[in-house]
């Protein structure tokens, strides 16, 4: 017989407690979903349909979490329980798919998307990112995972628009350097009713001509490009107060002059929790 099995009134004390803990818990989640009742009732009279996802407010819960959060329950862990009771509560409000690109690593695309959005939800891999875009765009409220590779085998974002698919959020949200599901994705989705201005932008460009090393100098960040004939076709990433023109006098001034620039989504910066803005190593993520 192990110590842990002998009788110990302190243990059986502390077991008690996680018990209580646990019944408190369950009654505040159950809670939970009787308050997302009410913003059901709410979104509906508001005449909101579709995407019921609200990635700015997601990401608004994500930063205070990870303010108050201490101790050491990795903060990684405390994102995927509430990564699966927000999808949870997102899916009462009306049912979506998530639909993944096949051209990425099978085990870490679905790390991700499991991740990210549970295990129920529904999967699917309809082919290549650009067929995770068309499939998304004639959806009616499914959400789609492309992985972000720097240098792309097709220019996958051509098909997106502030119309139909476009880019709502920027995955991980929580960068450190080892984390679980740490692949580099970008969450597609029909326009999100009522959205806020998103902290980063992100435009499709293309010119004529080589990518200027330079152009990551001006603070835009180049989320990936593919190569054409005669020119680059480049997924721009830029901050949220930057207007088009910006974006297009910025490119110039590092030598690509884009004959199309085209606003196609935006998300909420990603929280790096490993330095905090004094630089200090402020948060346990879990990684040795
Ligand atoms: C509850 C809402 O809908 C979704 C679910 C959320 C949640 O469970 O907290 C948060 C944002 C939305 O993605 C909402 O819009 O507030």
């Amino acid at each position: 017989m192990t110590t842990d099995q002998a009788p110990s009134p302190a243990l059986d004390a502390l077991r008690q407690r996680i018990d209580t803990i646990d019944a408190e818990l369950h009654r505040l989640l159950m809670e939970r979903v009787r308050v997302i009742d009410g913003i059901v009732a709410a979104k509906r009279a508001s005449g909101a349909d579709g995407v019921m996802f609200r990635p700015d407010r997601e990401a608004d819960m994500m930063r205070r979490m990870v303010e108050r959060h201490a101790g050491t329950l990795p903060l990684t862990s405390v994102e995927h329980i509430w990564r699966e009771i927000i999808t949870a509560c997102t899916r009462l409000q009306g049912d979506f798919r998530v639909f993944i690109d096949g051209s990425a690593d099978v085990a870490d695309m679905r790390d991700l998307a499991r991740f990210y959005f549970g295990f129920s939800v529904e999967m699917d891999c309809p082919g290549d990112a650009s067929d995770v875009v068309g499939t998304v765009a004639a959806s009616h409220s499914d959400l789609g995972l492309v992985a972000l590779t720097e240098r792309s085998e097709i220019p996958w974002w051509r098909g997106l628009g502030l119309e139909g698919a476009q880019i709502i959020a920027r995955l991980p949200f929580l960068v450190a350097h080892e984390r679980p599901a740490d692949l580099d994705g970008l969450v597609i989705s029909r326009p999100v009713p009522n959205a806020g201005e998103p902290d980063t932008r992100v435009f499709d460009a293309r010119w004529t001509g080589l990518l200027p090393g330079s152009l990551m100098n001006t603070g835009i960040e180049v989320l990936s490009f593919f190569r054409t004939a005669d020119g680059v076709d480049a997924l721009l990433a830029a901050s949220g107060e930057m207007s088009e023109a910006d974006v297009l006098a910025l490119c110039a001034a590092a030598g690509a002059e884009p004959d199309v620039i085209r606003p196609v989504g935006g998300y909420a910066s990603p929280i790096d929790i490993e330095t905090d803005s004094d630089g200090d190593e402020d948060f346990d993520t879990g990684a040795d």
